[in-house]
């Protein structure tokens, strides 16, 4: 089954719990909403829980962040686009080789590949914990810095921070710019750092929203969505 509209939603589905994730599922369409596999459900869950979502339909970004030798990096996203997943992302940190490698090995998957997305800094990193890193530049420079060498390696976008999105629109119309840290107005930022509400956020150029625990702790996620939906509907 095809998903009909594409949203600019992606629920981050981070459930300890598959019993509770599958009763949020249930309510959900994939008109509605894309959405996200991470570390946590992938390790708990494994494939089979990534297969069951793409055969409901669902566009299903597989965030696994794979860091890791070229070689070795290649055969992972192969290995997700076997699941049928939408999109992959690797960390854009491996440097161009690895990225390069993770992109040749989509080629044979033709227009039915996933997409393939470079993290640049995580969004629950501020100033003062990416200064201990030892890195020349500040987040901004480092975020554009990696996202010129994941286009350059053939990537079809970025994860940043909405906060960096309206610099990294100059790089290509096409490059996909996926942003975690949404916050609507009000909501807890927890453990993240480089924030924006859903609306700003498009308006500074995010092609995707990565909503999390804004949505999936909410008291009624159903409507919370619809919310967010509405919020960022064009008038
Ligand atoms: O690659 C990601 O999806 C990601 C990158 C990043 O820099 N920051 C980030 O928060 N994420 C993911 O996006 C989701 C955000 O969830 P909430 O903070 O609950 O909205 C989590 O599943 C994170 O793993």
């Amino acid at each position: 089954m095809q998903p009909k509209s594409d949203s600019k939603i992606i629920v981050a589905l981070d459930f300890n719990d598959l019993q509770d994730a599958k009763a949020l599922v249930e309510q959900l369409d994939p008109e509605l909403c894309k959405l996200k596999v991470g570390k946590e459900m992938f390790t708990l869950f494994g494939p089979e829980w990534v297969k069951y979502l793409v055969e409901k339909g669902f566009k299903v970004f597989l965030d696994l962040k794979f860091h890791d030798i070229p070689t070795t990096v290649a055969k992972a996203v192969a290995a997700a686009a076997e699941l049928g997943v939408w999109m992959v992302n690797v960390h854009a940190s491996g440097g161009d080789k690895m990225m390069q490698a993770a992109r040749e090995a989509l080629q044979p998957y033709g227009e039915n590949r996933p997409l393939l997305i470079g993290v640049t800094v995580l969004t629950s990193m501020d100033e003062a914990q990416f200064s201990k890193l030892g890195f020349q530049r500040d987040i901004d420079s480092q975020v554009y810095a990696l996202a010129k060498l994941a286009h350059s390696a053939g990537l079809d976008g970025v994860v940043c921070s909405a906060q960096e999105a309206t610099k990294l629109s100059g790089i290509d119309d096409k490059f996909l710019l996926v942003t975690p840290g949404i916050r609507p107005i009000g909501a807890d930022v927890g453990d993240q750092s480089r924030v924006m509400t859903p609306k700003r956020a498009l308006e500074a150029g995010a092609s995707y929203l990565v909503i999390g625990r804004p949505i999936t702790q909410a008291a009624n996620p159903l409507k919370t969505l619809c919310d967010i939906s509405e919020s960022i509907a064009i008038d």
